[in-house]
């Protein structure tokens, strides 16, 4: 498990990360998500003991990072795939992180196996590596310890869809035999598919916590009606707020019953009615991550 309390991070008078409180539960994924400069990696760091905070604590399994004993073998962590040694071939890297963390070396070969490289990339050195596969070599790392807990910056960068598509694989049978996961990024749709739970940060805050319905149900009903107009007139009126989509459907902040009553009260013929779907959960993450979203949310 991951607890982070009220993590600050400030650099002079910038806060990169301002309060921030969030949990990990074992046998889930847990999606960090947030644009560029959200404040996403200084967390991450943070957990790890590699930045220290301004203000706050967070311990991994109960304890501080800084306080694990061979820190691998709990925790698995990726932060930036470009930090191996250039001259080292990929296997010599994994090797030697073996030999530092105790581990067998005959895991070596089975997990860069496991991460998709194969014995003529295993022998290459990691300069020679493109992006996609320095992050294979990075999660084979994490894996190495057999530990608990990933915790994992953007790792889905440089790969090719097939390889996003695998890695959801390997997060989701990590955290389904009891592991913990957090996993990064800037996209959406890339933690969206693997992630139970996401914490979305914006402008160092968090603006958003919870499981995927939630964020959904919080994320409003999708209604199209026969006349569109009239639709929209009745639910602003009854004081219900609405976005217009291109193909004239609203998102209305309620829940599908107020909406439809609203509808049947005013006459109106509804042709869909239903929660607001994925594109009403990147509506609501591009919403919050805007710099006016993220004040609202704040102001709350
Ligand atoms: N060492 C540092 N010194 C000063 N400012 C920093 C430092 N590290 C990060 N920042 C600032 O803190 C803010 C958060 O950066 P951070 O790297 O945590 O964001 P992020 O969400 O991980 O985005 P990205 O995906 O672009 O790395 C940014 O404004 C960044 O410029």
């Amino acid at each position: 498990m991951i607890s982070v309390e009220h993590l600050t991070k400030r650099y002079g008078p910038h806060t990169a990360v301002n309060d921030v409180s969030f949990r990990c539960e074992a046998g889930t994924v847990t999606g960090f998500l947030g644009p560029n400069g959200a404040g996403k990696s200084t967390t991450m760091r943070m957990i790890c003991g590699l930045t220290p905070p301004t203000a706050g604590a967070a311990t991994v399994d109960g304890r501080p990072y800084k306080r694990l004993s061979n820190p691998g073998r709990h925790v698995g962590v990726l932060l930036d795939a470009s930090a191996q040694h250039p001259g080292r071939t990929g296997r010599e890297a994994l090797t030697l992180a073996a030999q530092v963390m105790g581990v067998d070396r005959g895991r070596v070969d089975s997990l860069l196996a496991l991460v998709g490289l194969d014995a003529k990339a295993g022998r290459k050195r990691v300069k020679q590596y493109s992006l996609g596969m320095r992050q294979r070599l990075g999660l084979a790392h994490a894996l190495l310890g057999d530990p608990r807990v990933l915790i994992l910056d953007e790792p889905a960068n440089g790969l090719d869809p097939e390889g996003i598509f695998w890695m959801r694989g390997v997060l989701r049978d990590f955290a389904d035999r009891g592991g913990t996961v957090l996993l990064s990024s800037h996209l959406l749709r890339e933690v969206e598919a693997v992630a139970d739970r996401l914490v979305v940060i914006g402008g160092g805050r968090i603006v958003a916590d919870g499981t995927k319905e939630e964020l959904l149900a919080g994320s409003g009903t999708r209604v199209r009606g026969l006349d569109p107009d009239k639709l929209e007139w009745a639910l602003t009126t009854a004081g219900v707020s609405v976005t217009r989509t291109p193909d004239d459907a609203l998102i209305a902040q309620a829940d599908a019953e107020t909406v439809g009553r609203t509808a049947a009260a005013g006459g109106l013929v509804l042709l869909e009615l239903r929660p607001a779907d994925g594109a009403g959960l990147e509506q609501l993450f591009l919403e919050l991550t805007t710099p006016n979203g993220a004040a609202r949310e704040a102001a709350r």
